[in-house]
């Protein structure tokens, strides 16, 4: 598309001297190709315009920002909100491809990957082509699941725009999105149009950035603002806040709520519950364990059937639902070994609290807590709900970043003795903690390792090195002395 034509879709006059062809936009100098548009961005720890010789270097044609002295051998766009312009650009670049999709927005702090999963399993297995953008990975409607390039659960403006064009082109109707309070506070999904916001809950998390729980609050909110229909967990004050939206429904476990569960029960082979609702009242069987999980499975049936699917449809998508590689991934029964991505304090305690009734012999856990600028006030919490609710806590490194891991293992350490427990000690190393508690189990016991899930690297100091948890986990039973 010539700058011309872009430009003037967007509002903004062209520049007199030069129209080059535009491939694309990025915010990253590093990420740029030939006929690519810079976006300069004031970011949090520096300023993209440091970056525009680079940008040059590799072949941008035009650079975008908020300000710039000086003479540029490309035109330079001056713009109010560089973010902004970044998601305008994309959206314009690609086509707007979420005006012609279905799109589902789910955010809150617990439940967004596997509310995310179920909606795109009953939307799949009802005949709707969808595809599916969450933490775990971004998944076409022929179900195979791609990584990210950036570690992000939901990613930048050019990134999301690119792969919802992809998810058009290859057929899809509906794309269920997992979005992040990030990104709805740094418009990364700006330009996208939500037929559907689901918000699960709010819980204390990523406060570093946000600054208090309503800071956190309002940018979720923003998800729910923007959406034509809402979904809303009544059982969750934050969530209650915005039942006055004009066109919304609510699940939960309390009496209000309008899709609500009766009758449940948790059985090895997991949940059977009844679904009282509007369109009607109808037992499900959910093939996963923990309670939390109706509350997923409610949401994502009254998402579903807000799409047009039938009651049928949902009793059987749910019925054939395999779970999310990484959450609660159930790797052997003796000892029973669990990869869970519980990583927060409340969710590390849900995690364990799910598996106590089941466990027969210890219950042990494997947990780390990132450094570098994540929220360092979680590391003291985590220990201690490790060391209260485990027989057994190994501390140990993810994702440590610059931060040096004795200092988290001490944190984390400071937080376990809070329970006059002894019963946790640190490895530092990942790989010999993993496999110090495989080897110690009895048959009988269970062995969560949290935290990193399907996360494919760790990042240690400087380092980023490739890591599969599955990986290290089944290396650690293939090397267990016969019990
Ligand atoms: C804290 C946070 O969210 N930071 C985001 C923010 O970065 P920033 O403002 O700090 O950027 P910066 O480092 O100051 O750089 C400014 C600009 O210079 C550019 N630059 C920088 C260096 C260079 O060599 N060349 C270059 O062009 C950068 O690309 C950027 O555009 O804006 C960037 C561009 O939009 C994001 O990529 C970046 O996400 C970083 C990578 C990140 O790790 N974010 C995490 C915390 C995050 O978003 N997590 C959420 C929550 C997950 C959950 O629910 O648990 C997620 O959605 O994943």
């Amino acid at each position: 598309m010539k700058l011309s034509l872009l430009l003037s879709q967007l509002g903004l006059s062209a520049h007199p001297e030069a129209d080059p062809e535009v491939s694309a936009v990025t915010h990253n100098s590093s990420w740029v190709k030939p006929g690519a548009v810079f976006v300069a961005v004031r970011g949090l720890k520096t300023d993209g315009h440091k970056f525009i010789p680079q940008a040059l270097e590799k072949g941008a044609v035009a650079i975008v920002g908020e300000g710039f002295e000086g003479d540029l051998p490309v035109p330079y766009i001056k713009v109010e909100h560089a973010r902004h312009a970044l998601a305008d650009f994309a959206c314009v670049l690609q086509g707007h491809p979420s005006r012609a999709l279905t799109v589902v927005g789910i955010t809150g702090t617990d439940g967004k990957s596997t509310t995310s999963w179920i909606t795109y399993h009953l939307l799949q297995s009802a005949g709707k082509p969808s595809g599916l953008l969450s933490t775990v990975g971004y998944r076409t409607p022929d179900g195979v699941l791609h990584h990210f390039p950036q570690h992000l659960t939901t990613p930048d403006s050019p990134e999301i725009q690119s792969l919802l064009r992809e998810l058009l082109d290859a057929g899809a109707t509906h794309c269920v999105l997992e979005t992040s309070s990030h990104a709805l506070e740094l418009d990364r999904v700006r330009g996208v149009e939500y037929g559907v916001g689901i918000f699960t809950n709010l819980t204390p998390e990523h406060l570093d950035f946000h600054g208090d729980m309503e800071g956190y609050f309002q940018a979720k909110r923003k998800l729910i603002d923007r959406s034509r229909f809402a979904v809303l967990n009544q059982d969750d004050p934050y969530a209650r806040r915005l039942t006055d939206h004009p066109s919304h429904t609510t699940f939960g476990f309390s009496a209000e709520a309008q899709w609500r569960a009766t009758n449940l029960q948790e059985e090895a082979s997991g949940l059977n519950f009844t679904v009282v609702s509007p369109a009607g009242t109808f037992d499900v069987v959910l093939p996963m364990i923990g309670q939390f999980n109706v509350l997923n499975a409610l949401a994502a049936m009254a998402t579903a059937h807000h799409l047009g699917l039938s009651i049928p449809e949902l009793q059987k998508g749910l019925a054939s639902f395999q779970g999310i590689p990484g959450r609660m991934q159930l790797l052997s029964s003796h000892p029973r070994v669990m990869v869970d991505f519980a990583h927060t304090p409340p969710s590390l305690e849900k995690a364990l609290e799910v598996l106590r009734p089941s466990t027969t012999g210890k219950l042990w856990v494997v947990v780390g807590s990132a450094g570098g600028n994540r929220d360092p006030l979680k590391r003291a919490p985590l220990g201690e709900v490790a060391s209260r609710l485990s027989d057994q806590a190994i501390f140990t490194e993810e994702d440590c970043r610059d931060t040096p891991i004795q200092e988290i293992l001490q944190e984390m350490e400071r937080g376990a003795s809070s329970t006059g427990n002894q019963n946790y000690r640190s490895i530092a190393d990942r790989r010999t903690a993993i496999q110090e508690a495989i080897h110690q189990a009895g048959p009988e016991d269970t062995v969560l390792l949290a935290g990193k899930g399907p996360e494919d690297t760790l990042e240690r100091a400087s380092e980023t090195l490739p890591w599969d948890e599955v990986a290290e986990a089944l290396q650690a039973l293939g090397t267990r002395k016969p019990s």
